[in-house]
């Protein structure tokens, strides 16, 4: 798990005051709600100080009863009050600061070129996105807490010294050594903390790929050694969480029993001064009330500092899965689409254009509209797409492809070919901007592209991977992916993709449910159901990695012959299939990741060994 980029060291205060700053009035109100829900309990020590003390003989007993328990009415009604407000403001702000981190390392991630988009397991960065994110917003919500209780901490000690300052320092001695137990068990905590949490991550990641290659697994007959690994990485977490978990614990312990010492400490300095008549028994009541909210904020305190130690390890995951080498991007002060005003115009603005959907003139509008699109469209279609010195090698492997030229003319049919690991694949990934160029340029009717993943889309370019991608929903949805069914035409996209018949034979034809990654359709039927998504984009550059691999002469054959009937669309395709290759206008023959020949079938197998030893 190591970030290409080299790992700074974070300041967590400066992270922390950024997103506190997202929104300040609400953060304000917040800690002014929650610092009175920490600071009133000061009031309700008072009264209670003056109950014991109105028990004494000379006071006007049932006058001063009467006062102190309208005093105490009155102090519960505002407290509940408080809370409730408090409560709400907290779980608001809460809300606001993980989602802003969410949100924030979704869009990285988005705008990450495809290949490259995480670096880790799909659930371990689910992890990071669940629980990094709570930890942090923890941390921003426990400083609500530290502040209140701190003030509660410096009027109580306060208070407390102009009463007694022997038995005050008592008080106060537990909140010293637990300050001192946790600085001298800081490192130790984060370390521990840090690798528990890998631990898990690594478990999660490695389920996560479990279920994913479930039938791999079977087929192989490898359950036993995948069990195997997982148990071991078990043992690790188990390990290492039952360390931190002690850590933890063994602290917890610290804090309640030096406490408790504490007590005993002050109930015996108290007996000697309350019978000398130096200390009366509301005071010895305030001692122990105070008390208590002390021993608390000692214990708070220890877990404030652990969990601060804990926000700086999940700021530098974040870091890690944006593959950043700080988490600014993580805490910027971005817009939430639920609540700005933008998204809010175009929510009504979508709803204006369903409404006039429905009406005449909505209908002429709509159509005005359509037509501007595919004039925008045609007036970008494509007439050539030149590729010049194009590279882009893996940093691990130092494979990958270099210097890669040719060109594309409308309604031409370009085969890309070569042997395993020749570049093939890698080609088309860094065409399309799914990983970034280290060299070369792109040209789109002689406009150099600066952002090919950007335009090499919907309504230019349409591409279907080696390995497609279903979503568990209906076939139709995994052709439409997001179009209008109204801006397409579906039944022509099914015929094109050769997928008419199979749509006959599934139980409820278009609207079947595919199941996760389309599992209840074969390798050719989900081949075919993405070609069909590509076709009904209509673009006019189609690229194919290698989707015949699962499909029979037949079909394969069928869909090539339907795909000619498409030009003027320019296809550029990756195959080494005899039924493709003999239908190219130019075929590219890659060779160590680069352009070994091109040319057409004919002059290939004549000239080029690399083209004969592949045909052959
Ligand atoms: N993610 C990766 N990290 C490191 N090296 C890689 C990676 N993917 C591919 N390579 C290397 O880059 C080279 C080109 O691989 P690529 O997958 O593009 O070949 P290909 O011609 O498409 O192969 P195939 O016919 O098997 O699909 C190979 O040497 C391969 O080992």
């Amino acid at each position: 798990m190591k970030s290409k980029k080299q790992k700074k060291e974070l300041s967590m205060a400066r992270l922390m005051l950024k997103m506190m700053a997202y929104r300040p009035g609400l953060y304000a109100v917040n800690c002014l709600l929650w610092a009175m829900i920490h600071v009133l309990p000061l009031v309700m020590g008072l009264l209670y100080k003056e109950f014991f003390q109105i028990l004494t003989p000379h006071s006007d007993f049932w006058n001063s009863l009467a006062v102190i328990c309208a005093l105490t009415l009155a102090y519960t009604l505002g407290r509940m009050v408080n809370i409730y407000l408090g409560a709400n403001a907290d779980n608001l702000h809460r809300f606001t600061m993980s989602a802003l981190l969410r949100r924030n390392m979704f869009e990285s991630i988005l705008k990450k070129p495809g290949a490259a988009a995480v670096p880790w397991a799909s659930g371990e960065a689910l992890n990071c996105f669940r629980d990094d994110a709570d930890t942090i917003e923890n941390t921003i919500s426990w400083t609500l807490d530290f502040i209140g209780t701190l003030t509660f901490v410096v009027v109580a000690v306060t208070i407390m010294l102009n009463i007694n300052v022997k038995i005050t320092l008592l008080v106060f001695a537990p909140m010293v050594i637990v300050v001192g137990v946790v600085q001298m068990l800081r490192e130790k905590l984060q370390k521990y903390r840090e690798a528990a949490r890998e631990a898990t991550g690594m478990v999660t990641g490695a389920m996560g790929e479990i279920f994913g290659a479930v039938q791999a697994i079977k087929v192989a007959g490898e359950e036993e050694h995948v069990l195997g690994y997982l148990e071991e990485l078990n043992h690790k977490r188990h390990k290492f969480m039952l360390r931190d978990t002690l850590l933890s614990q063994t602290l917890n312990s610290v804090f309640h029993n030096t406490v408790n010492l504490g007590t005993g400490f002050i109930l015996l300095l108290a007996a000697g001064l309350m019978k000398k008549g130096e200390l009366s028994i509301g005071d010895l009541s305030l001692f122990i009330f105070y008390l208590n909210f002390i021993s608390d904020f000692t214990s708070f305190y220890g877990s404030f500092i652990a969990n601060v130690r804990q926000g700086k390890i999940s700021f530098e995951r974040i870091a890690e899965l944006m593959q950043e080498a700080t988490p600014e991007g993580a805490v910027a002060h971005t817009g939430m689409p639920l609540k700005d005003a933008e998204s809010k115009r175009k929510i009504a603005a979508g709803r204006k254009i369903e409404a006039g959907r429905k009406t005449e003139s909505g209908r002429k509008t709509e159509k005005g509209r359509m037509a501007e699109v595919k004039k925008e469209a045609e007036a970008e279609a494509l007439r050539e797409l030149q590729v010049k010195g194009l590279t882009y090698l893996y940093e691990s492997s130092g494979n990958g492809v270099e210097d890669v030229s040719f060109t594309l003319k409308k309604g031409s049919f370009t085969v890309i070919t070569g042997r395993i690991g020749s570049g093939k694949s890698t080609l088309l990934k860094v065409l399309l901007g799914l990983l970034p160029a280290q060299k070369g340029s792109i040209y789109w009717n002689s406009r150099e592209l600066k952002e090919p993943g950007e335009f090499l889309t919907k309504p230019h370019c349409a591409y279907t991977p080696q390995i497609p991608r279903l979503v568990s929903d209906t076939v139709r949805n995994n052709i439409l992916f997001g179009l209008k069914e109204e801006d397409t035409d579906l039944l022509e996209a099914l015929h094109s993709a050769v997928f008419e018949e199979d749509i006959s034979q599934l139980e409820q034809g278009l609207d079947t449910v595919v199941g996760p990654r389309g599992v209840k359709l074969s390798g050719g039927q989900i081949q075919r159901v993405a070609v069909a998504r590509m076709f009904a984009r209509k673009a006019s550059l189609m690229v194919f990695d290698d989707i015949s691999s699962a499909l029979d002469v037949e079909t394969e054959n069928k869909l090539w012959n339907r795909l000619f009937g498409k030009r003027p669309a320019a296809s550029l395709v990756v195959s080494n299939r005899r039924l493709a290759l003999k239908q190219a206008d130019q075929i590219i023959v890659m060779k160590d990741g680069r352009v070994d020949a091109v040319g057409t079938l004919e002059e290939l197998l004549q000239n080029n060994e690399e083209m004969q030893a592949i045909w052959g």
